[in-house]
């Protein structure tokens, strides 16, 4: 689908989706528990399919909306990997949660992906099932793991993805003795640790952490069934502070404003762009913030901002180091990119009156929607369907504000 955006002025208060990254680790603690667990505010997303599907693959019960989970049979000592292949869409999360959780359960399993899925890097967990005794292999876009995971020390770098660790987290509390986790260099998107922590926590699953390199983990331990709500995501919330910030009147409501989610530093961010002069975000624990504040540097007309620490944005969806620099230049920005930074200079307009690929990653597209709404001309957006992946009712919410858009 294309959508073609004549600019308008946005207004009105928008209730942005669940988070998505709350709702994995909800559902996956869920399909772990002990009972049957009931979860309100499920959104159907790609990337939330995606890990229900999963699940079910490796023996959870879940209702087709997502609401109510009945946990896996914990069965020790006679799993063997599921035979069919466990399909995770583009969710990097997905894939990188249910590795080690797969090889607890069911002693290994095999996964697939879509779009660049399967080449955003898995090293960390290749090095450790080489010292592990873990049989890997990647043929043909599928990941095939086998083997008994075993209690005790996992190193492993701290700046590719916290994904690993939460993979591990969720794995290591079910092993027969207590595990350390340990980090080689410094956590990077620590945020999504610390909401891996808590959702363990909900379940009584306990994990702690020293706030630097090491994670103590007791084996032996059993996820508690519980109902739950999944909250507001303030990674999609900030597309909407970026259309304030442009100066459209738009309310986001629903979030929780003493939310563990780390991209709740948007109001930080932000602050930091609300004032005179040139500024430096760095973004090495908010990566998905950087399409948002993108767009809004790129509109803050007469002041340079940098946005550092963001080599990590080049293996997510897209590479949204070129992505955010070629859709913002196409619409007339000033962004010049750099190996591990944004350098903006902003401009009171952006030109529009041309055409842009939203790279088949949500948050370019919904960036390339916002920066649209202070073009001259109309922006078309080809494959808009993108944002699907966390936000399925982003078009929908975008012209409920008065957004103009023709759909192709
Ligand atoms: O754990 C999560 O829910 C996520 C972690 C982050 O990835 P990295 O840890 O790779 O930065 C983030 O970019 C992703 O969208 C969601
Ligand atoms: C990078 C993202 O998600 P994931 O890593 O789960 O694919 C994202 O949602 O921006």
């Amino acid at each position: 689908m294309n959508v073609t955006i004549t600019p308008a002025a946005l207004g009105g208060a928008v209730t942005p989706p669940p988070s998505k990254s709350q709702a994995h680790r909800l559902i996956i603690a869920a399909a772990l528990s002990d009972g049957v667990c009931r979860l309100s505010n499920v959104e159907l997303s790609q990337d939330i399919q995606a890990t229900l599907r999963c699940m079910r693959t490796l023996d959870a019960d879940a209702s087709a909306d997502g609401t109510v989970i009945r946990g896996a049979d914990l069965v020790d000592g006679f799993e063997t990997p599921p035979p069919e292949i466990m399909d995770c869409g583009e969710s990097g999360s997905t894939l990188r949660f249910l590795i080690p959780v797969a090889l607890a359960l069911k002693r290994g399993g095999r996964f697939t992906g879509h779009g660049r899925l399967m080449e955003r890097p898995q090293e960390p967990y290749f090095r450790l099932f080489a010292e592990k005794g873990i049989a890997w292999s990647l043929e043909n876009g599928v990941l095939a793991v086998e083997g008994r995971l075993t209690p005790g020390v996992y190193a492993l770098p701290g700046d590719v993805s916290s994904q690993f660790i939460t993979g591990l987290l969720y794995a290591l509390p079910l092993l027969e003795g207590d595990s350390e986790l340990v980090l080689t260099t410094a956590l990077e998107s620590r945020g999504y640790v610390d909401m891996t922590l808590d959702a363990l926590a909900q379940f009584g699953v306990a994990a702690e952490y020293d706030g630097d390199r090491r994670f103590r983990v007791p084996g032996n331990q059993a996820y508690r069934h519980r109902d739950l709500a999944i909250e507001g995501d303030w990674s999609n919330a900030a597309f909407w502070f970026a259309a304030a910030f442009l100066g459209h009147r738009v309310d986001v409501e629903g979030l929780n404003p003493r939310s563990v989610q780390g991209d709740r530093v948007i109001g930080e961010q932000l602050a930091r762009l609300t004032r005179p002069g040139p500024a430096e975000l760095d973004v090495s624990q908010c990566p998905d913030l950087v399409p948002p504040l993108a767009a809004m540097a790129a509109l803050r007309a007469g002041e340079t901002t940098a946005i550092v620490n963001a080599a990590r944005l080049r293996i997510k969806e897209s590479d949204r180091l070129a992505s955010v620099t070629q859709v913002l230049s196409t619409l007339g920005a000033d962004v010049e990119e750099h190996d591990d930074h944004l350098v903006i200079r902003g401009r009171e307009r952006l030109t529009g009156g041309v055409t842009v690929s939203g790279h088949n990653d949500h948050r370019i597209a919904m960036m390339a929607a916002i920066a649209a709404t202070r073009c001259q001309g109309p922006v078309t957006i080809t494959g808009a369907e993108c944002v699907n992946k966390s936000y399925p009712r982003f078009w929908a919410d975008y012209e409920a504000l008065g957004g103009q858009i023709a759909r192709t």
